[in-house]
């Protein structure tokens, strides 16, 4: 670290080496007080120039030197859009990054010796998934992300993340959006790419007038959208639909659900699949007839319908509508569903002790309640799907106190230039194998 010499009334600046990313995937290094500074768009290794702006921040002037993992951003609003934060990190330095992330939380939480991790990326241009800002800008309408640390809205002119087909809707959408009375000055818009085809759930700070929903109807019709609901931003109601041309459905496994507008789905068709076949890679490899599987935060079933091509699954969900989506669909399979809130009613331990596995995949809070509860069951195997590594260090800490060991490791970067990361770990526990045995044994 050097302190540079500067004209006469410039702040003087201070050079600096990157030594490795932050949570947020910001380059941190270490200011002379011997105190962190982040510095967002570097990359550890690289010497930086920071200059102190009026209120004392340290802002990069310059990089001097810089990493052999830096790349020219594919998209010109990187920098701007606040979606992607990496794009100037090479996809394998990022993917070797996020695998880093995951293997930290696994040993914060006690475990030293980690199986290696399978490693999945997904491709540019997949997300069917979209959470979009709508702000008036006079007679403009700004459909996109907000900007990094801001309200503003950054109009999503390009997206190298989300599929072509979600892209190519949005000039449309603006279009429909400008003429909406309901649509005062701000909203959301929320798109999930099905297999039906786009499912649109809108918010707005007004009310729908029969105009709004006559050309919301229109609107659908012109792009072949199954399904468009409705609700205002400043409510927890259910949405309502506003146009419904269609059927909605999605297919999971061998069942065919309809999930509820705004449902939750994992960000690409892709890595869906990978964690589906991580979660069933990591299950005890024999499973007969008397097994049973209880999942806990199943959604709609990503996970619920493919696991019970093993054994027979109890699904707990606490979303109303998408645990009502996934019981319709239930028939003629080996999935029972329940809708429970497992903040305030977790599956208890003494139940949990009765499946061969545990299979969860929390908000991104964690799943603090339960892990006590699966601590205290003790169930052969669990599998934990996370999306948040340091929701992921304090569960797996009570599955380490609990005697499980580490068996494998996915880690799976589904959200592509961002610090987000997925994982799915399988945990086992040796002394409820050994009991269970001895009790077939003795029985
Ligand atoms: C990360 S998503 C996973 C959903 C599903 N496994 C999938 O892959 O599509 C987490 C799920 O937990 C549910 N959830 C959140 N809080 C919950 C709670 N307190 N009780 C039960 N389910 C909850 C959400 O509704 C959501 O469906």
């Amino acid at each position: 670290m050097t302190q540079s010499t500067a004209a006469h009334d410039e702040p003087t600046p201070l050079d600096v080496s990157i030594r490795s990313l932050g949570a947020q995937g910001d380059g941190v290094a270490s200011l002379p007080d011997g105190s962190a500074v982040h510095v967002p768009y570097t990359l550890p290794g690289e010497l930086v120039r920071l200059t102190q702006d009026k209120g004392g921040r340290w802002t990069l002037k310059e990089i001097l030197t810089q990493s052999p993992d830096r790349v020219d951003p594919p998209c010109s609003l990187f920098g701007n859009c606040g979606g992607c934060t990496l794009q100037h990190m090479a996809l394998p330095a990022l993917l070797a990054w996020k695998s880093e992330r995951v293997n930290a939380a696994l040993k914060k939480a006690g475990f030293q010796t980690l199986p290696t991790a399978e490693q999945h990326q997904v491709k540019s241009h997949s997300r069917r998934r979209a959470d979009l800002a709508i702000r008036r800008n006079g007679k403009d309408i700004l459909l996109g992300l907000h900007a990094r640390n801001s309200h503003a809205v950054v109009d999503l002119t390009e997206c190298s993340v989300l599929h072509p087909t979600v892209v190519s809707a949005l000039p449309a959408f603006r279009q429909v959006l400008r003429s909406l009375e309901g649509l005062r000055q701000a909203g959301d818009l929320h798109i999930n790419l099905l297999e039906s085809g786009m499912d649109v759930l809108l918010a707005t700070d007004g009310p729908l007038s029969t105009g709004d929903r006559t050309r919301l109807a229109a609107f659908a019709d012109s792009l072949s959208i199954p399904r468009i609901s409705w609700r205002s931003v400043s409510s927890n109601a259910e949405p309502e639909n506003v146009a419904q041309r269609g059927s909605v459905r999605h297919s999971f496994g061998s069942a065919t659900v309809a999930p509820p507008a705004g449902a939750f789905l994992q960000a690409t068709a892709e890595s869906e699949a990978w964690i589906q076949e991580s979660v069933i890679a990591a299950l005890p490899k024999k499973l007969g007839k008397r097994d049973t599987l209880i999942e806990l935060y199943a959604g709609c079933g990503t996970l619920s319908f493919p696991l019970a091509s093993r054994a027979r699954v109890l699904a707990y969900e606490g979303h109303a509508a998408a645990a009502s989506c996934l019981q319709a669909a239930t028939g003629g399979t080996r999935v029972t569903a329940e809708c429970r809130d497992l903040n305030r009613r977790p599956i208890m331990g003494k139940t949990l002790n009765t499946a061969t596995a545990v299979v969860l995949d929390p908000p991104h809070a964690g799943a603090k309640l339960q892990m006590t509860q699966i601590a205290a069951g003790k169930p052969k195997s669990v599998v934990y799907v996370s999306c948040n590594p340091a929701a992921l260090a304090k569960d797996a800490t009570v599955l380490f106190s609990a005697g499980y060991s580490l068996s494998s490791i996915s880690v799976i970067d589904q959200f592509l230039w961002s610090a987000e990361v997925e994982a799915v770990c399988g945990f086992t526990h040796e002394s409820s194998r050994r009991s269970r045995s001895g009790l077939s044994r003795s029985g």
